[in-house]
């Protein structure tokens, strides 16, 4: 699916953002503490009222969907979510059926089976009676993944989706959202986990400063000027990939 976003405002958190993210990409947003990106995510997901501008899904305003439509369309893990502590890990997950539901289609065998694959997808089958409220942070993580996936939505909107896990389940999780047949959005900080994005969007003081592929965007200048850090970067013997090493930036004397 298509988003695009028109003029984007939010207050001045969010001033003036354009962009638009391609059927099926793994688009990523980058920028420092408080530019902006969870609100812009936010937005993208029709999740802040009196917005400016306007968000398009595969043309159509998304003010012109119903919130069940959209909840059809878009599935987002917010940075600090939670879910009802008396909640067991399998019911957690179930609730991303929900957009799918009616009293016409009541879940059944076919929302058992999609449950059962988001749970394998995030490595979290062992555990599903288990009550959310005795979950580590990592855990309740994959779990708000899996009920993302659950939600079979054309679009996941993530923001830091790797908080919490460990370099294991990170690289799972970005190997899954990579190969996923859906559009993907999300907030990272960690700038080597960015550079395997198909595109990134840089946000400074609400402005989105930088769009492009990840090696036209990360360049020392830019990350220097945006991140006030010293940015060294490297090429990886086994397959000529750029990383980067971060320093402190030099301050003057
Ligand atoms: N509801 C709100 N009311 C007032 N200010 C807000 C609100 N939501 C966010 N802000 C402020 O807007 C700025 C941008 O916040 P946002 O959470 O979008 O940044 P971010 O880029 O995701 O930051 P981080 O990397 O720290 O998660 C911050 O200064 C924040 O304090």
């Amino acid at each position: 699916m298509k988003i695009e976003a028109r003029d984007l405002g939010w207050r001045n958190i969010v001033r003036g953002v354009s962009c638009e993210i391609r059927p099926g990409e793994t688009f990523g947003l980058i920028g420092p503490n408080g530019s902006g990106k969870s609100t812009l995510l936010k937005l993208l997901a029709g999740l802040m009222p009196r917005a400016a501008g306007e968000v398009r899904l595969d043309d159509v305003p998304l003010g012109q969907l119903t919130r069940r439509q959209v909840a059809q369309r878009i599935a987002m893990v917010e940075q600090f979510a939670d879910t009802g502590e008396a909640l067991s890990v399998r019911d957690a997950v179930e609730l991303g059926r929900t957009p799918w539901l009616s009293p016409l289609s009541p879940f059944g065998p076919e929302d058992t089976r999609i449950v059962d694959e988001a749970l394998a997808a995030v490595d979290m089958t062992g555990m599903t009676k288990r009550p959310w409220s005795t979950l580590s942070g990592g855990e309740r993580q994959r779990i708000h993944i899996a009920r993302a996936l659950a939600q079979q939505p054309r679009a996941l909107i993530l923001d830091e989706p790797t908080n919490h896990l460990d370099i294991h389940h990170q690289l799972a999780l970005l190997g899954l959202v990579a190969a996923l047949p859906v559009t993907v959005v999300m907030a990272l900080h960690d700038l080597n986990q960015a550079m395997m994005c198909d595109r990134l969007g840089v946000m400074s003081e609400g402005r989105m400063v930088a769009c492009g592929a990840p090696s036209d965007v990360l360049t020392p200048d830019t990350l220097g000027r945006i991140f006030r850090v010293r940015a060294m970067p490297m090429t990886d013997p086994e397959d000529g990939s750029t990383l980067f090493r971060f320093l402190p930036m030099e301050e003057p004397r």
